[in-house]
């Protein structure tokens, strides 16, 4: 053990932890060669070519410690005490002018393209041609290695950037807290996704987003609200979308410059150097890698999605720039989870019914399509490789079916997928307004009467109900029971149907909370979800295991909100 490390082993100064940077990965990349070296690119601009654009973050004043993630920083070898240095937090607030070496003291930002449900748009770009649309608030500002793991650590709401279209780069309180907490709780589901570092507010820096009124039914935001601002680290392999490859692809496909199909194949290369270490190996020909690639995202985005319906999680604008090319989830801001059980639950006003909770997996196969889509002019002159691509893609939908199906004989205790008792199990739930989460587990320890799930009921059920429950759980447990003894059953079941899920109407006190710098409910909140399967004590039980209210049900930022940032 050497001075650096204390008793434990782990880090717990930044000196320290500066020694774990590696760019080794980042420097393959090329800047946009309009850039200042000083990263002082504040301005909305066009970003021509290039994969990043070095940008120094703006600070926030008075930055207030909230959080940080001990699970992430067990893994990272980090000790808890680092959170709380003020070299931490003033790196983590966005202030790299005192970093120490060898870590770089600008960060970066990258453009990407936008694609919605399978349509390619430039509207959102400024410039109306897509070289302004990428990272307007997010900005990178550390690559390490970690225990033998690779990690890209990311600033969300660092200020502006060439990206950020003419808005404030910031994202407030609000935003943080639930992209903070959702993020460990999604890992602690099991479920792919990007993890926290932490939590940091502004005493004093404030912004205004449209908000709505205290106990408001509007669709939408009736006033601007004045919001503390904060920044909460994201961390993940790499920050690489699907429509980060898509607007490489663009200028190759159009030929915009010079070196427009190379910058593509460096940022593929990339990818799989990021993503896909340990399925790809770089020494093969380079078409034979971008089917693996292709085959390999088909797996990890058709396990997503099964993943999300199985914990209730709809992404909400699951367009291509918020479809990681590692097949996680990524940006928790549209988000929410289904509490009334309901396959069209959509808690985000803009986001349409093709994001809805039930139908994202074909939002999913749209962001594949246009994934391949961008993978296809490195092999234009090889028809047989572009056949094989066409396959991969054309399989996603039986790839998703067969995990979506999988995923259902797990929640439901089987040995093999019941097309019919799923398919009547949805029409009972329905009927019936149930908890998704409440029903899910309270059918784990598998009752043989409804009154042994009623707890999960939103309303109460008449006699013809409850014969038609009586009769399903019969015809559900004898399935259930014929493979496994009921001990092994419920056990299986309760590993895949978690007690505890995000309730916003639980989360809303959280950040109200944080903003006078209380952090009671912020701590408990991460105690609760991020031990979602274990059973926890009597009084968390009875706060968070909960029909939600029926004052939140039609509530303005609780059932539904318009703006996630
Ligand atoms: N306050 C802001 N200032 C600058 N750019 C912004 C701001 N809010 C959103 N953007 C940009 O608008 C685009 C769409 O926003 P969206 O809500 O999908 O992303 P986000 O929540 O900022 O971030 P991410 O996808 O990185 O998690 C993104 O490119 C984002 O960077
Ligand atoms: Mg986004």
């Amino acid at each position: 053990m050497t001075d650096t490390l204390n008793k434990s082993g782990k880090i717990n100064r930044l000196v320290d932890f500066a020694k774990l940077t590696d760019y080794s990965l980042l420097d393959t990349l090329s800047p946009d060669p309009q850039s200042t070296e000083s990263g002082d690119d504040y301005d909305p601009r066009q970003v021509f070519s290039g994969h990043y654009v070095p940008v120094k973050p703006t600070p926030l004043n008075d930055p207030l410690y909230l959080a940080h993630s001990k699970a992430l920083f067990e893994e990272l070898g980090l000790d808890d005490a680092l959170a709380h240095t003020d070299e931490f937090v003033r790196l983590f607030s966005g202030d790299m002018t005192q970093v120490p070496e060898p870590m770089k003291k600008t960060g970066w930002a990258t453009g990407y393209a936008l694609s919605i449900y399978g349509t390619e748009y430039i509207q959102q770009c400024p410039f109306q041609t897509g070289n302004g649309y990428g990272d307007g608030r997010a900005m990178s500002v550390v690559e390490l290695v970690a225990n033998g793991k690779r990690w890209e650590m990311q600033l969300k709401g660092g200020g502006r950037t060439p990206y950020c279209r003419g808005a404030d780069g910031r994202a407030v309180l609000r935003s943080s807290v639930r992209e903070f907490l959702a993020q460990e709780h999604m890992h602690a589901l099991g479920v792919s996704t990007s993890r926290s570092l932490s939590l940091i507010m502004s005493q004093t820096d404030t912004v205004e987003r449209p908000w709505y009124l205290e106990g408001s039914t509007s669709e939408n935001p009736e006033i601007l609200v004045t919001n503390p601002v904060a920044i909460t680290t994201r961390v993940a392999p790499s920050f690489l979308r699907v429509g980060q490859l898509e607007l490489f692809a663009r200028r190759a496909r159009s030929h915009q410059h010079d070196n427009a199909m190379s910058e593509l194949k460096a940022l593929v290369q990339h990818v799989i150097k990021r993503e896909y270490p340990n399925e790809i190996a770089p020494s093969q020909p380079f078409d034979k890698q971008i089917l693996q690639l292709a085959d390999a995202f088909s797996r990890r985005l058709t396990s997503l999605m099964a993943n999300w319906l199985r914990v209730g999680y709809c992404q909400g604008n699951f367009n291509s720039d918020n479809c990681a090319a590692g097949g996680y989830t990524l940006d928790y801001g549209p988000f929410g989870f289904c509490e009334k059980f309901d396959p069209m639950f959509q808690p985000w006003t803009g986001g349409g019914q093709h994001f809805s909770f039930f139908n994202q997996p074909v939002a999913a196969f749209k962001n594949f399509e246009m994934f391949c889509r961008a993978l296809a002019p490195l092999i234009a002159d090889n028809t047989g490789q572009i056949k094989a691509l066409e396959t991969v893609l054309n399989d996603f939908p039986k790839l998703v079916d067969a995990q979506i199906n999988a995923m259902w004989a797990k929640k439901l205790g089987l040995a093999a997928f019941d097309s019919d008792l799923v398919t009547s199990l949805f029409k009972l739930m329905t009927r019936t307004e149930v908890d998704y989460t409440m029903f899910f587990r309270e059918l784990s320890s598998l009752p043989d009467s409804v009154s042994g799930i009623s707890k999960s009921f939103y309303k109460p059920v008449d006699d013809s109900l409850s014969n038609d429950w009586d009769k399903w759980l019969a015809t559900w447990r004898s399935q259930a029971l014929n493979h496994a003894n009921p001990g092994e059953v419920s056990a299986q079941m309760k590993r895949v149907n978690p007690k505890y899920t995000w309730r916003e109407w639980l989360v809303v006190p959280a950040y109200q909370q944080a903003a006078s710098g209380d952090t009671t409910l912020i701590d408990e909140l991460q105690q609760v979800l991020t031990r979602p399967y274990d059973e926890q004590s009597a009084a968390i039980e009875q706060k968070y295991y909960q029909l939600r209210p029926d004052e939140y049900m039609r509530a303005g930022g609780v059932s539904h909100y318009s703006c996630s940032s």
